[in-house]
């Protein structure tokens, strides 16, 4: 049953919320007083379907619906979880929860966006304390998994219901059960953003030389280990200890302004303001989103090759997404005589060319990605594999029939030409809708992986694999298959 989601302040960060609820198949109610609301969420909305259907190689569900509403009273009526994203002001969001309270259900999820305060002075004069938590999230809200969800005095069953539907919505829920202003990754950014005033205050450097300190650098370190195992390594095979005790006594060191803060004067807002326009004036701000967003999904993408941090977490949500359907099924789920679906995707950002499309790369990845999925169909799945038995392609032949964009939901169907002892010849045929994209066709031997040569399969394999053969074999014959390259003469 598809569960609704209460958006109550719809900026930055409510718009983003929205995005990820919606993209994930959830309804979502909004309120924003704000006249503008509806464009500005639309905004955010349109780069959410550009960026967030790509991260994963299952199709998302489809999208909920969305709806504008005149009162908190009406947005939160039948909703599952209601988000606050109003102003960082303490006396707007207390007046914000008691109009909540007083209409929604009690077993309803009330996150807080708040960067700074505490759920213990969120939930002064409330109706219902327990029921507010904080979940703070990181902009673009749609991309970034992390949610801090701070959770003093709060009802433990709604905590869990709360932790489950966020990872349900492909983010990591960090549970701080001890509330401290800012949080941590908040107490962290605001650690860093104090020294880079003051480096920018002291004439030390720019604006533009501290993010390049940052993004050639430590930053593009710390999106993948974080900081102590980043530093952990730092340490040589020596490790921890080693470390801490080459780079401890740093501390007392004058290398830091530690807690001085600078005076916030309208000189030093000019100052930044004056060398940020000098340094990325030249671009609006949807294209800054536009490129933020490309780099975040290359690079999470990256990870998830890697199955590491924020990958892993792409690859746990994805697993999950398949349980229950096609995607997730074994050859004996499935009937012999249809072609098999072996792919069900969003074409991902990070796919595209300086055409403008899908480039010629990616549609190999597609279809060896389909032939990966149907190897695991027939058994040959990674636990057989480190058991040393597997496949190694011998010929592909792929022909780029139509192009296709970022973005299109792409379904790869595929057909077993020839499966008997070693071998197994598929071809792929990949769709947008009814419209077809492209044909792959591939050879394939099975190889054991310790001597390196062809080898027959396991019995539960090639009865797998010649049970589709015969069934294949009844459909009418496809077309292209064992087409070449024609040179005219
Ligand atoms: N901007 C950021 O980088 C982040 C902000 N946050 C937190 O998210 C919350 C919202 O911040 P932003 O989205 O940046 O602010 P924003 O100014 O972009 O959006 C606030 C929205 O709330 C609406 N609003 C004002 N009064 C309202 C009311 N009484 N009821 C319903 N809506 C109302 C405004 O019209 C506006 O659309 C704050 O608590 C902030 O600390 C959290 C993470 C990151
Ligand atoms: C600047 N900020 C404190 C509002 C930032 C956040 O709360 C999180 C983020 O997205 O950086």
């Amino acid at each position: 049953m598809s569960k609704t989601a209460a958006i109550i302040g719809g900026g930055v960060i409510g718009g983003g919320w929205a995005a990820r609820f919606l993209l994930n198949g959830w309804d979502v109610q909004v309120f924003d007083p704000d006249p503008q609301a509806e464009r500005k969420i639309g905004e955010v909305l349109a780069n959410a379907r550009r960026s967030l259907p790509g991260l994963t190689d299952v199709a998302l569900p489809p999208e909920g619906k969305l709806t504008y509403h005149a009162s908190i009273a009406e947005a939160v009526a039948g909703a599952d979880w209601i988000q606050e994203s109003v102003p960082e002001r303490l006396e707007i969001k207390h007046a914000t929860f008691a109009e909540v309270q007083a209409a929604c259900a009690p077993d309803a999820v009330i996150g807080s966006s708040t960067s700074g305060f505490k759920p213990s002075e969120l939930q002064q004069g409330a109706a219902r304390p327990e029921q507010i938590m904080v979940a703070h999230p990181f902009n673009p809200v749609y991309l970034l998994p992390l949610i801090e969800l701070v959770t003093t005095s709060a009802d433990e069953g709604l905590v869990e219901k709360a932790k489950e539907m966020l990872t349900s919505l492909g983010m990591y829920p960090l549970h701080l059960k001890k509330e401290i202003d800012a949080h941590v990754a908040d107490r962290f950014l605001e650690a860093v953003w104090r020294e880079a005033l003051w480096l920018v205050k002291d004439g030390i450097a720019t604006t533009e030389e501290i993010d390049n300190a940052i993004r050639y650098g430590f930053g593009i370190r710390w999106a993948q280990m974080g900081l102590f195992e980043t530093y952990r390594v730092a340490g040589g095979e020596a490790g921890m200890k080693h470390f801490m005790a080459q780079f401890g006594p740093a501390l007392k060191w004058p290398w830091t302004k530690l807690m001085d803060v600078p005076d916030f004067t309208d000189e030093l807002v000019d100052l930044i303001a004056g060398q940020s326009d000098e340094q990325s004036g030249a671009y609006s701000i949807r294209e800054l989103e536009r490129a933020r967003d490309n780099n975040l999904v290359t690079m999470m993408r990256g990870l998830k090759a890697e199955n590491w941090g924020a990958g892993a977490l792409l690859n746990a949500q994805e697993r999950e997404m398949r349980v229950g359907t096609v995607h997730g099924a074994v050859a004996a789920d499935l009937p012999a005589d249809a072609l098999v679906e072996t792919a069900y995707r969003t074409v991902p950002l990070d796919w595209t060319d300086y055409n403008g499309h899908m480039t010629e790369s990616r549609y190999l990845q597609a279809f060896a990605d389909a032939t990966d999925r149907f190897m695991a169909i027939i058994g040959c799945d990674a636990e057989y594999i480190s058991s040393g038995g597997s496949y190694f392609t011998a010929e592909t032949h792929i022909r780029h029939i139509d192009e296709v964009h970022a973005g299109a939901l792409i379904t790869i169907r595929t057909r077993v030409i020839m499966g008997e002892g070693k071998k197994m010849h598929l071809f792929h045929e990949m769709y947008e809708g009814e419209r077809l994209l492209a044909t792959g066709e591939h050879f394939l031997l099975h190889v054991s992986l310790e001597t390196r040569k062809p080898t027959p399969p396991a019995a539960h394999i090639e009865e797998a694999l010649v049970r589709f053969a015969k069934g294949h074999a009844a459909l009418p014959q496809a077309e292209g298959v064992g087409r070449a390259i024609g040179a005219p003469r």
